[in-house]
């Protein structure tokens, strides 16, 4: 029988052929991914640099540690085959040595975690180097050598943490936030989901779930008046209750933790020649969008990332909003308004000059993107008589009120003068510009309940949601809790199924429970070495 066909007929005995005779020395041992489980990787950027860090970790790191350290101060082989044992979580200075040649890669450090003692809940070896390309490359493709090692996946180490208990899936999504975090206020937060604070949220949420609904088959075991109190069904719902309006305050928290992490969209838009762009411009400190006293300059939207006052915000840059025949012109103004719409926050600027001599209706065309989310920035003051205090607050909300008039919506001009956002400035010469950007950062503080002294997120208003996938799962937790506070009594094995369900939906959001789906999408965007 040829062997193709034998080994797919018989593919146990084909595998137990191609073992023995590999044993025989017929052919070489290429072991397979599953059996090379000690991984490693360059766990720091590559290049030029003080230090890289090569991570190892498995069942075979201490094997790894073994082949390849040398210490100068103690002798790698004590005879008869005993290895000196390397003492954990000790920094040794070593030489680091080809496993097969035994040629000198790099002079480093290198420290060994004895698992569960380590991130991976595995033994773990660190590799301390000089960070050069040659010796980073040198080094991985010596331990590529190493039979039961192979490369890591980008996250497998914390999904191996993960897998290993050291971490819930909440700790895993701020690890990478934290990786990923630009700003001050996403480092916090993120550090925060990181160190496990949001897994104790949620796995108070799951454990109250759970009393209640060990309060429910305490009934379904005994029934009501054997051994039981009386009214445990009542209890049980007052308890579901008070934790349904616990979860709706989450959920209704104006997308706070998302919007935080992922960056405040702020649009700004206003009429042609307003200083729109001069306005973006100022924002990022560079000449990032065009600017000429053409109206009509920017056609299409601008997008920046920018840190104002530590909070992540992505700027946009829009074109000016007019009647026009121009086609292009028009596909830009649909993409101003879409871009409005779809912002966090929006700022309005107006030319104050033309404002005053009504050239310009603030409204005109615009009432329906002006929202409770708008504020105004009145530019150009250094064309007006210079006894107009350019950063007056209420003369320039006057004046935008009355520019108004009755078109405007009193409602929105109520929320915008609460919200103190209305400044009037020069794009020009600078002034007022330092005032409005302080300002501005400082309503958005307040927006997102960040304090303003220290820009430390308020411990009792830190987001607890803060991805979408989070919010899911706590809606469908909700759906639950709400089914069974509207079940009778008499229903009470269904019952106890809604609370049952709805635990299992605040487990999904740390992981603990059915999981292997959303794994995949987690850690995807890790990279190698982490
Ligand atoms: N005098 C004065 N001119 C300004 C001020 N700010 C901007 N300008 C000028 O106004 C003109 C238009 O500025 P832009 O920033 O391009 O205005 P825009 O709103 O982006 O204009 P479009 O892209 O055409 O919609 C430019 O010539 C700027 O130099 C200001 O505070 N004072
Ligand atoms: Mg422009």
């Amino acid at each position: 029988m040829m062997l193709k066909t034998f080994r797919r007929q018989c593919p146990a005995a084909a595998r137990n052929f191609l073992c023995a005779s590999r044993i025989r020395g017929i052919s070489t041992v290429t072991p397979s991914d599953a059996q090379r489980n000690t991984i490693f990787a360059l766990s720091t950027p590559p290049g030029k640099a003080g230090v890289a860090v090569i991570r190892v970790s498995g069942p075979d790191a201490l094997d790894v540690w073994k082949r390849i350290i040398r210490n100068a101060r103690r002798r790698g082989d004590l005879g008869n085959g005993i290895y000196y044992q390397p003492e954990q979580r000790k920094m040794e200075k070593c030489k680091i040595v080809h496993p097969e040649s035994g040629e000198l890669l790099d002079d480093g450090l290198a420290v060994f975690f004895r698992g569960p003692k380590s991130f991976t809940t595995e033994d773990v070896v660190e590799l301390h180097l000089h960070s050069g390309r040659a010796i980073i490359s040198a080094v991985l493709s010596a331990l590529a050598t190493i039979k039961s090692c192979r490369p890591a996946e980008p996250g497998e180490f914390t999904r191996r943490a993960f897998l290993g208990g050291r971490m819930d899936l909440t700790q895993v999504e701020g690890l990478r936030d934290l990786l990923e975090a630009q700003t001050d206020t996403q480092r916090k937060l993120a550090l925060r989901a990181a160190a496990g604070d949001m897994r104790v949220r949620y796995e108070e949420l799951r454990t109250q779930i759970i009393h209640c609904l060990a309060m429910v088959e305490a009934l379904i075991d005994f029934g009501e008046g054997e051994e039981i109190e009386e009214g445990i069904y009542e209890q049980a719902q007052v308890e579901a209750r008070n934790l349904l309006r616990a979860i709706n305050g989450h959920l209704n928290d104006s997308r706070r933790g998302e919007i935080l992490r992922t960056g405040i969209r702020l649009a700004i838009f206003g009429p042609p020649n307003a200083g729109k762009s001069s306005l973006l411009n100022f924002l990022a400190r560079r000449e990032a969008a065009i600017v000429t006293p053409i109206p009509g300059t920017t056609r299409d939207v601008i997008e920046l990332s920018l840190d104002i006052g530590g909070l992540p915000i992505i700027v946009a840059d829009t074109a000016g909003l007019r009647k026009t025949e121009d086609l292009v012109e028009s596909i830009g103004i649909e993409r101003t308004k879409k871009a409005v719409q779809d912002a966090d926050v929006s700022i309005c600027v107006l030319s104050l000059p033309e404002m005053l001599n009504s050239v310009v209706s603030p409204s005109k065309g615009k009432t329906s993107l002006i929202t409770e989310n708008t504020c105004f920035l009145l530019n150009k003051a250094d064309l007006l008589d210079s006894t107009i205090p350019t950063a007056s607050l209420g003369v320039a909300s006057q004046l935008l009120e009355r520019a108004m008039g009755k078109e405007a919506n009193g409602e929105k001009m109520e929320a915008a003068a609460r919200w103190e956002n209305i400044w009037a400035v020069s794009l020009q010469n600078g002034k007022g510009t330092e005032e409005f950007l302080q300002s501005f950062a400082k309503s958005l503080k307040h927006r997102y309940d960040i304090s303003a002294d220290d820009n430390v997120l308020n411990d009792s208003y830190t987001p607890l949601i803060t991805h979408t996938r989070q919010r899911v799962h706590l809606e469908s937790a909700a759906r639950f809790i709400e089914a069974f506070l509207s079940t009778p009594p008499e229903d009470v094995v269904l019952a106890a199924e809604e609370l049952r369900y709805a635990a299992q939906a605040v487990g999904k959001i740390s992981g603990l429970i059915d999981v292997e789906d959303v794994l995949d999408v987690v850690f995807k965007d890790f990279c190698i070495g982490k």
